[in-house]
């Protein structure tokens, strides 16, 4: 059956001098059935549907006397993000239109609705929806945001060993040294390079000594907690950012890595490789305003354990009175 309109009020305050005539309530049909955009009408209490026009019909088909939930979105009841509530006050008075966008759980495409309480022909408050497709345009949305994602994820990344990097570990790492100063807690902070790495790539050859950096890497990034940063910070040089984690702690964690280390074989190309590793660990100081002010502890910490005898871990910790 072919719905019939009179007309819709669509402007708050109706010019009574221009009243519809049958000719303007025909052409307002055409112009509806001719829109590029879902309109219908559906009782504010009941929900029925009222009017739908030719766009909304060739989706959805006939309203014949159901609900919009029953005809639009398939469901078993009123959708639970049905915005009724927001269209009038408790006086049943209507509130300006409101615009929103969201996805059709039916046919999965996404629509801006526009949604405003009026008053229908026999005076009774009804919903007037006119519902755009932009599933193209959100979909590019989608797209530049997942390619947005993608760079930024690569800008913090490591390209050769797939850990965060220099920009990332500071990036990250600042929040949990703000946190920890926020509420007083321990921060260990682990620097690790790759003893004597120039003999390798020079014995072994370039890719052996890419080969032992992805392999050491895999082995520390699976042996740390979530919550725990772990970056490639340049060439042979890690950083691991540990939130609750004191000294007793810091040196048990690292002396696992030297145990790991001295168990790890890198095989590349028909060499066995035996990489070894020196640490450099501190805590954060009470006075520790900036990741730099850790690192430069741990720095000092690492070469001393380069100095006596690589291989090995060495803590320096700064006392504040
Ligand atoms: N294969 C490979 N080598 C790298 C990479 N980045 C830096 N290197 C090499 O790492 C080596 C580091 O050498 P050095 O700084 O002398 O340190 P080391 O030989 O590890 O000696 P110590 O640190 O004193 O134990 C250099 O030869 C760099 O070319 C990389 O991405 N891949």
């Amino acid at each position: 059956m072919k719905q019939a309109i009179h007309f819709i009020n669509l402007p708050a305050q109706p010019d009574p001098a221009a009243a519809p005539t049958p000719t303007t309530a025909a052409g307002l049909q055409a112009v509806l059935d001719n829109l590029d955009a879902l309109v219908y009408v559906s009782d504010f209490k009941t929900h029925e549907l009222l009017y739908m026009n030719a766009y909304g019909r060739r989706v959805w088909g006939q309203p014949d006397g159901r609900k919009c939930w029953q005809i639009l979105q398939d469901s078993e009841g009123p959708c639970s993000f049905c915005t009724n509530h927001l269209l009038a006050d408790e006086n049943d008075k209507p509130n300006p239109p409101h615009v929103w966008e969201f996805q059709n759980q039916l046919d999965q495409r996404w629509y801006q609705c526009r949604d405003q309480a009026i008053r229908w022909t026999d005076g009774r408050l009804v919903r007037l929806e006119i519902a755009t497709d932009i599933t193209d345009r959100k979909q590019m949305e989608l797209e530049l945001h997942a390619a947005h994602e993608e760079a930024r994820t690569a800008a913090l990344s490591d390209e050769l060993t797939r850990l965060h990097n220099r920009r990332a570990f500071f990036e990250f790492g600042n929040p949990l040294l703000s946190q920890a100063r926020r509420h007083n807690h321990p921060l260990a902070l682990i620097m690790m390079d790759l003893d004597l790495f120039k003999k390798i790539n020079d014995t072994f050859g370039h890719d052996a000594g890419d080969e032992v950096l992805r392999q050491v890497s895999a082995l520390i990034r699976d042996r740390i907690r979530k919550s725990d940063i772990v970056a490639r910070m340049g060439g042979e040089e890690f950083a691991l950012l540990l939130p609750e984690t004191d000294a007793d702690q810091a040196l048990e964690t690292t002396e696992r890595f030297l145990k790991l280390l001295k168990a790890l074989t890198v095989h590349h190309q028909g060499h066995a490789i035996r990489p070894s590793a020196s640490f450099g660990i501190t805590l954060r100081a009470a006075d520790d305003q900036r990741l730099e002010d850790l690192l430069k502890r741990a720095d000092r910490a690492l070469y001393r354990a380069k100095d006596l005898g690589r291989g090995q871990a060495n803590l320096e910790v700064k006392n504040v009175d």
